[in-house]
């Protein structure tokens, strides 16, 4: 063993949020090392959200142009799936981190490869490939950020059978002849409108719904494309067994259905990378997702700051928003936070302070990058309804709004906004349609700033865009 090396802030995991986490206490005059067991750039960087946007960017560029009939006659043959996957294999930065680490270095940070585990108060044990263990001692705070995994359900012969998770679907160097996907979820839906686009048959099995936590016309409409496209979409279908064999995997479903394909992807969710962490050490359960203040402080049983507070968790692992925009917003919260408590500035950790991740709870916004793309903040209906607000819904036709129709030909899309009756302001906005992404942006500013719905009437969208949208809601809401 090495002696002990000192450190202000230790971060377990350099994924997105560990290097938000590290970058934003050395900017505030701290010094940080981060721990990193693959590649320094985590889930997201790799085998998430940039190659699986690359994998999706081209069909909807191609679905784009042939809606536009002069660009259409350009347009002469299929989509080239090598040459897509090509350009996924740039956007993943080839699976080698030397970008990220210059980076790291760049900005002042100690990285440290190898398995990090907490061997006691403030103190990890990192363990390189070669077996040698190095002691990392926080003066001010240790940092769980090792986010999540693919979750693999308990069906007889899943696990068995070498099912995709997200890695290999994002990863694949060809593009199976039938894919099975399991979970109608996030990561699901992308992945079914992916493989369809690059030439794949695609079964769906989405047991509980496709993206069911979004508005049910956003998700119907996701469906009907889908099914267009000639995705077999099966809602409600539980899968009993999965075998592979010779000729691929053989998929049983509960009314004794066997549908086989080449692939099955698993895509029912994550689990937290907090196995093999020393969590019981500190009284936590090892494997569980870490509950956190909203200063990102872990909370033991009884709601309490782990030790004297010196344990926090950002990102994927703490479960309040898997999304790397989020956790980098929580990096960002908890960095300032440390250095806040370690030089004894003040904490502003009430609502919507400096130091406080609010918008976790209030304005979290998704892209779902499917065909057509669904975009949602805050509530939905029922989310608002559930938490006990008393809402009212509005919805419109976005192919009725000029923008829409200039963008394209037959455009088809709808939007919506959830309106807190008794405080005045929009709690949740959701839309579907062609290249919808850009318009989150304006309602995450409306939902964080709880900007009167009143003094939206003077948030004049331009023309002809989509986000006219905006002004044919107030106007169904009325005024
Ligand atoms: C297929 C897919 C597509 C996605 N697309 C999007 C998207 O478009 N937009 C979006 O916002 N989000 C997307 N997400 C979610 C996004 O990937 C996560 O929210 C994000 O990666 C979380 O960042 P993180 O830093 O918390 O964790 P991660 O990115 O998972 O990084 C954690 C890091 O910790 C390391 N680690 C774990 N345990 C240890 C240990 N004990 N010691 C040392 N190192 C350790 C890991 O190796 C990893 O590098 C997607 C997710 C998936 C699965
Ligand atoms: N564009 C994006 O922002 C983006 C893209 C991909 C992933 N992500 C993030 O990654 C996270 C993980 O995504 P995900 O899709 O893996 O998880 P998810 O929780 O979004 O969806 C998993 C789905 O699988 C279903 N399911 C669970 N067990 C099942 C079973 N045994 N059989 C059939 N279905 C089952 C669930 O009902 C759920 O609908 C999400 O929280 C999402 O925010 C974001």
């Amino acid at each position: 063993m090495n002696a002990a090396t000192e450190v202000d802030v230790v971060v377990i995991g350099a994924g997105p949020v560990g290097e938000n986490v590290a970058d934003r206490v050395v900017q505030g005059g701290l010094t940080a090392a981060v721990v990193e067991s693959e590649l320094v750039g985590g889930e997201c960087s790799y085998w998430a959200c940039m190659p699986t946007k690359a994998l999706l960017r081209d069909a909807a560029a191609l679905r784009a142009v042939r809606a536009l009939p002069g660009a259409a006659a350009a347009v002469t043959g299929p989509l080239d799936a090598a040459a897509v996957l090509e350009r996924r294999d740039r956007f993943a930065s080839g699976w080698d981190d030397e970008g990220q680490v210059a980076w790291l270095r760049g900005a002042g940070i100690g990285l440290h490869r190898g398995h990090g585990r907490i061997s006691g108060p403030r103190t990890v044990t990192v363990t390189a490939a070669d077996g040698s263990t190095t002691d990392l001692v926080a003066r001010h705070a240790v940092v769980v950020a090792t986010g999540t995994r693919a979750a693999v359900p308990p069906i007889p012969g899943l696990a068995e059978s070498r099912p995709w998770t997200s890695r290999e679907a994002v990863s694949a160097r060809q593009v199976p002849g039938h894919l099975t996907v399991l979970g109608g979820g996030v990561v699901g839906t992308e992945m079914a409108t992916a493989y369809r686009a690059l030439g794949a048959e695609v079964t769906f099995l989405a047991r509980d719904g496709v993206l069911p936590n979004v508005e049910p016309w956003a998700s119907a409409q996701v469906v009907e494309t889908l099914e267009a496209s000639g995705v077999r979409v099966m809602i409600g279908a539980e899968t009993t067994e999965v075998r592979r064999d010779a000729d691929g995997v053989a998929i049983t479903l509960g009314d004794g259905e066997v549908v086989r394909a080449d692939e099955i992807l698993v895509a029912t969710g994550r689990r937290p990378n907090t196995d093999d962490l020393g969590l019981s050490s500190l009284g936590l359960a090892d494997g569980s997702w870490l509950q956190v203040d909203e200063t990102l402080r872990v909370l033991d049983a009884e709601d309490r700051p782990v030790g004297d507070g010196w344990l926090y968790a950002a990102g994927d692992v703490n479960a309040r928003a898997l999304l790397t925009h989020q956790g980098k917003y929580q990096a960002r919260a908890a960095g300032d936070v440390i250095v806040a408590r370690a030089t004894g500035a003040p904490v502003h950790d009430g609502p919507w302070g400096r130091h406080a991740a609010t918008a976790d709870r209030l304005a979290v916004p998704q892209v779902v990058f499917t065909d057509p793309e669904v975009v949602a903040v805050g509530h939905s209906t029922a989310s608002a309804r559930a938490a006990g607000l008393r809402v009212r819904a509005v919805e419109h036709d976005l192919g009725a709004v000029a923008g829409a129709a200039l963008h394209a030909d037959g455009y088809r899309g709808r939007a919506g906004l959830v309106v807190d009756e008794d405080r005045g302001v929009v709690v949740g906005f959701t839309a579907v349609g062609p290249d919808t992404a850009e318009l989150v942006h304006a309602a995450t500013i409306a939902i964080a700033g709880e900007v009167p719905v009143e003094r939206l009437w003077h948030a004049v969208p331009a023309y002809p865009t989509m986000s006219e949208v905006w002004l044919r809601l107030l106007e169904t809401l009325g005024r």
